[in-house]
């Protein structure tokens, strides 16, 4: 058996209405001795809670706010993430956490609010320049003491040592650095009752693309623990998404995609993904579509392409998505799996072809794009070293032809 690392974040609590105890949790993880405070009754402590809109247009603020507050904790609210969040978005909750002297933060909503907020816990510490850490392994700590909130099911963002930034018009960078893993992952399934039937939809997609590309990653630290997690992972979500995305309040469904969204998450932590991520970029960064969609316009048919050269990819995967896949002959089911994704991918109401969102939102594009697309995608090495099939920019361009 090969040596393998794996990492995630120091602490896991889970639980349906978990998050109205986060005033006490916060005390005791990130004000307490173990964080390098001296006061462990949150006297001296002053947390930061980074957000968005959408999310206090949801209310989910206000119980967290109350527990945190009647823990003893000052705590100032950054609500100005946006998705996909762009530089200038980080460095303005970075001058706020310095302004206030925040002692800890708490990143609280979907991958972009969790994103921005590891990113504030370190820059607020450090000093550091943002444009200095991107990267692998190129941030230095430590840290303020750190609680990730996840309130939609998709990126793992709570588990993973990765924070993705918008630097360009068109352009996503990475820091990547163990230090990004928070001291307490906190996962209250009822934090997405409210969520869109369609954001319930894309998350979840993204999700089950961690794991499915974690799980047939090339990486080196590709580790039997991550792929364990990705066929768990896959079983909740597969099993939970429909139900999820038809009745938002169904409890059951939205454990299992809030749980399996995490492991998938800490699948990919440390078993990195691969071409579909690579190739939803370019389709996210041109048509202003989110993460979970560009990842779901894709996803077949990168699968499909890694089939050709491999009959038997994906064998051992595909049955925990799909439980009825068991029965097809292992060298037919990747493609099997391909199809039941399409399928999937209609059923919970997503757009199927590229064609659907360069025309809308906004959107004129007509298919002389593509190149453009396959030229972009080219730039995301650090994920197609991952593929289980090598995959150059006129196979790029292929698949984005057989998306349109
Ligand atoms: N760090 C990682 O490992 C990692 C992995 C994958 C993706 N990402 C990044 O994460 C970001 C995408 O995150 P996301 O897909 O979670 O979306 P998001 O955080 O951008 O949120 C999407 C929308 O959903 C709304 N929302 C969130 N929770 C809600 C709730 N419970 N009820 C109602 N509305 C709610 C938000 O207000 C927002 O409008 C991208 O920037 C992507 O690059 C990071
Ligand atoms: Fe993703």
């Amino acid at each position: 058996m090969k040596p393998f690392t794996f990492d995630t974040a120091h602490s896991i609590v889970f639980g349906a209405g978990v998050s109205g105890r986060i005033g006490e949790l916060a005390l005791q993880r990130l004000c307490g001795p173990a964080s390098g405070e001296a006061a462990s009754d949150g006297a001296n402590a002053r947390v930061l809670l980074v957000t968005d809109q959408g999310v206090v247009a949801a209310h989910l603020l206000d119980p967290a706010l109350r527990s945190l507050r009647a823990a003893g904790l000052a705590t100032e609210v950054f609500d100005g993430v946006v998705a996909d969040p762009p530089e200038a978005v980080v460095l303005a909750a970075v001058a706020q956490a310095r302004a206030m002297r925040a002692t800890a933060v708490i990143g609280f909503g979907g991958g972009s609010p969790m994103d921005t907020a590891k990113l504030v816990a370190l820059l607020a510490r450090t000093g550091a320049a943002l444009g200095d850490i991107y990267g692998v392994g190129k941030a230095v700590g430590p840290r303020l003491p750190l609680m990730l909130v996840p309130t939609t099911a998709g990126t793992g963002s709570e588990v993973t040592p990765v924070a993705v930034v918008t630097t360009g018009a068109r352009e996503k960078q990475g820091v990547v650095s163990p230090l990004l893993l928070p001291d307490v992952a906190l996962l209250d399934p009822e934090l997405t009752y409210g969520l869109p039937h369609h954001v319930t939809a894309a998350t979840g997609v993204d999700a089950m693309v961690h794991a499915i590309e974690a799980h047939e990653s090339l990486n080196p630290n590709n580790n039997p623990l991550s792929r364990l997690l990705a066929r768990e992972a896959l079983r909740l979500l597969g099993d939970g998404i429909r139900s999820a995305v038809r009745e938002g309040t169904h409890p059951e469904a939205r454990c299992q995609m809030m749980l399996g969204a995490m492991l998938a998450g800490q699948a990919f932590a440390n078993s990195p993904v691969a071409a579909v991520h690579a190739l939803a970029y370019p389709v996210g960064a041109h048509f202003h579509v989110a993460h979970g969609l560009s990842n779901a316009l894709v996803l077949p048919h990168v699968l499909r392409f890694n089939c050709e050269t491999d009959g038997g990819a994906y064998a051992g995967v595909a049955p925990a998505l799909f439980p009825f896949l068991a029965g097809t002959p292992a060298s037919r089911r990747g493609l099997a799996l391909a199809d039941a994704l399409a399928h999937l991918i209609e059923e919970i109401g997503l757009p199927t072809r590229l064609r659907d969102v360069a025309a809308g939102n906004g959107n004129r594009a007509g298919r002389e794009v593509l190149p453009g697309l396959a030229r972009d995608a080219m730039k995301q090495t650090r994920l197609l070293v991952n593929n289980p099939r090598p995959l150059s920019e006129a196979d790029a361009l292929g698949i984005y032809e057989a998306a349109w």
